[in-house]
């Protein structure tokens, strides 16, 4: 192990989806010393779109650092470098001459974009979803950032303006940032890593380049898009204006991918699921990139400066904690969702058959499926909150137990035990539901902080530290409690068929005309009707509900 000097210190952006944070490691050690974070506001401008203002993103950057240099006094003089993790795909587009975003950030589930894919789609035989599969290791589907920038070229005329005029740039939540720290309109360095590339739908996963067909497929001008940079190296210094002026930054990896390496599954067959606003389960296939048959993605792992990448399989799920989060908001079953989700479900034995399948906007893998939606059913007047609050839970175990069927049929090598982390992973309830329907052990690795220590360590290992014997390969070094499978197999596939029927229930909603159900907006029009009007006949309220239905 390399000597580090004693007081050296790591800084992490860790930018989510629904938070943003800053943290500082001690090299070797697993705990960060200090953190702050703050909530990220998503807005919803319309049903199914998910925006965030790119600025609230950066001044959240900068709160964190700020505060976290207060807490640390004099020692905050020891960190040397920065580390940046990030949500995937969500994709912002700004004007490299003043600065200013062009639209706001569009976030990675956002699925305003299903008539952009419907036009690739249309381009392609057989309408083949998977067409490109080859080419970037991805399905066609509006999660990926392609789609998102060329719906903004299409919608947005300040997007087209810039195009034009040569001063659009494009990048994922990483790239926005490492721009704006390193001197943004003068001089601020535009480049992602790989593994934030590879969920782009731009990027040929073998030659690690932007691809010209698929450019030309989107109509995406290579000159708005950053260079491809490895996951850990130098990549320029915080300029003057922002807080740690000087330092060094040197990795960026999309979080899912710095969980990974944060879990130390730096070996071929190795896996580990995170559970966060959606569940990411990534298996490692090193330097062999495997082209799934059952509906994961091909990603890139990790690159570590000029050692040759590493690929992953991954099964991405795209609401898990977000049910919760949705039960909380939407529904009113609780006002503290960790410290109530828990204790709500333990009220109740089990499910009482009913189950929930997440689908807010489609279903990702393994099914890519953009028409399905929310159900909940076996509801019966014995059904209540705890019943539902408990079926979300399993959701998030049932949707993994899909990834991992997919993955086992892709791999032919069964994982033997799931390592998971994230905040959702506090839920002892839950890893015990996920050990119950996998039917396998379920390992939590202790620090909930695994994503940010993965990025710590390729910062560390750009910088020549190689505290955490990144390359050790030990996964024992990730302090962790296991929850051992209590359920026997025939009760496990019992449940597991009960839960793919109701999938098979959530298929094709969104492709159904939308019903003309009285909504709020329509009351409060019918009800300004004056009352004469209310004696014209039932058929007449259809007509006038067919004339103001969203979908005429
Ligand atoms: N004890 C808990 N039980 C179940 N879900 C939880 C619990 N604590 C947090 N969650 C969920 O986990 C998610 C945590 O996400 P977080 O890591 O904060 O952000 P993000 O994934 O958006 O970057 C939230 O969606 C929340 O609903
Ligand atoms: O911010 P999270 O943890 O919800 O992660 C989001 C993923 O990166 C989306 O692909």
């Amino acid at each position: 192990m390399e000597k580090v000097h004693k007081d050296t210190l790591i800084g992490v952006i860790d930018a989510g989806t629904r938070t943003v944070k800053f943290c500082v490691f001690r090299p070797g050690h697993t705990k960060e010393i200090a953190e702050h974070t703050v909530d990220i506001v998503t807005h919803t401008p319309q049903e199914g779109w998910s925006e965030q203002d790119p600025k609230e993103i950066l001044s959240a950057v900068r709160k964190c650092i700020d505060n976290v240099v207060q807490q640390l006094g004099l020692e905050a003089i020891n960190i040397i470098t920065l580390g940046i993790t990030n949500q995937r795909e969500t994709t912002i587009l700004w004007d490299k001459t003043t600065g200013e975003p062009l639209y706001n950030a569009i976030v990675w589930n956002d699925i305003r974009t299903d008539s952009t894919v419907d036009i690739i789609l249309a381009k392609v035989p057989d309408n083949n979803t998977n067409y490109f599969k080859n080419i970037c290791g991805l399905p066609i589907s509006p999660y990926f950032s392609a789609f998102k920038i060329k719906w903004l070229m299409h919608f947005a005329p300040q997007v087209k303006k810039a195009i034009k005029a040569e001063t659009c740039l494009f990048g994922t939540v990483d790239t926005w940032i490492l721009w704006n720290l390193t001197g943004g309109a003068k001089g601020g360095k535009h480049y992602t890593d790989v593994t934030n590339a590879s969920r782009t739908f731009l990027m040929n996963i073998e030659l690690l380049t932007w691809d010209p067909l698929l450019l030309h497929t989107f109509k995406i001008p290579a000159n708005i898009l950053p260079e491809i940079k490895s996951s850990s190296e130098i990549y320029g210094r915080v300029a003057r204006g922002f807080p740690l002026e000087n330092v060094r930054i040197s990795s960026i990896l999309g979080n899912q991918q710095a969980s990974l390496v944060g879990q130390r599954c730096l070996k071929e067959g190795q896996a580990k699921n995170t559970y966060r606003s959606g569940c990411f389960l990534l298996y490692n296939t090193g330097i062999s990139k495997v082209q799934s048959t059952h509906g994961l993605v091909t990603t890139v792992a990790y690159k570590f400066g000029s050692k040759p990448a590493v690929y992953a399989l991954e099964g991405s799920v795209a609401v898990a904690g977000a049910a919760m989060k949705w039960l909380r908001d939407n529904m009113g079953f609780m006002g503290d969702i960790q410290k109530e989700t828990e204790s709500l479900a333990q009220e109740v034995f089990n499910t009482g058959d009913v189950y929930f399948v997440p689908a807010f906007k489609g279903l990702y893998a393994p099914y890519w499926r953009k028409d399905a939606r929310g159900i909940i059913c076996g509801l019966t007047a014995f059904s209540t909150k705890q019943h539902i609050i408990r079926a979300a839970l399993e959701a998030v175990c049932f949707q993994t137990r899909d990834i991992l069927e997919a993955m086992n049929k892709d791999c032919g090598i069964p994982l033997t035990k799931l390592h998971v982390d994230g905040k959702m992973t506090v839920n002892s309830l839950l890893m015990q539901l996920q050990a119950d329907i996998s039917g396998m052990p379920v390992v939590r690795a202790q620090s909930q902080d695994i994503t940010a220590l993965g990025t710590a360590m390729a910062a560390g290992a750009a910088e020549g530290i190689k505290a955490w014997e990144i390359y050790s390969e030990e996964r024992e070094l990730v302090p962790s409690d296991t929850f051992l499978p209590t359920s026997t197999e025939s009760e496990r596939d019992a449940r597991y068929t009960k839960w793919k029927m109701a999938v098979q229930r959530s298929l094709g909603w969104a492709l159904a005309k939308k019903s003309s159900v009285m909504t709020e907006e329509r009351y409060k029009l019918l009800a300004s009707i004056p009352c004469g009007l209310y004696v014209i006949g039932s058929f007449g309220l259809i007509a006038l509900s067919e004339y103001l239905s969203p979908t005429s």
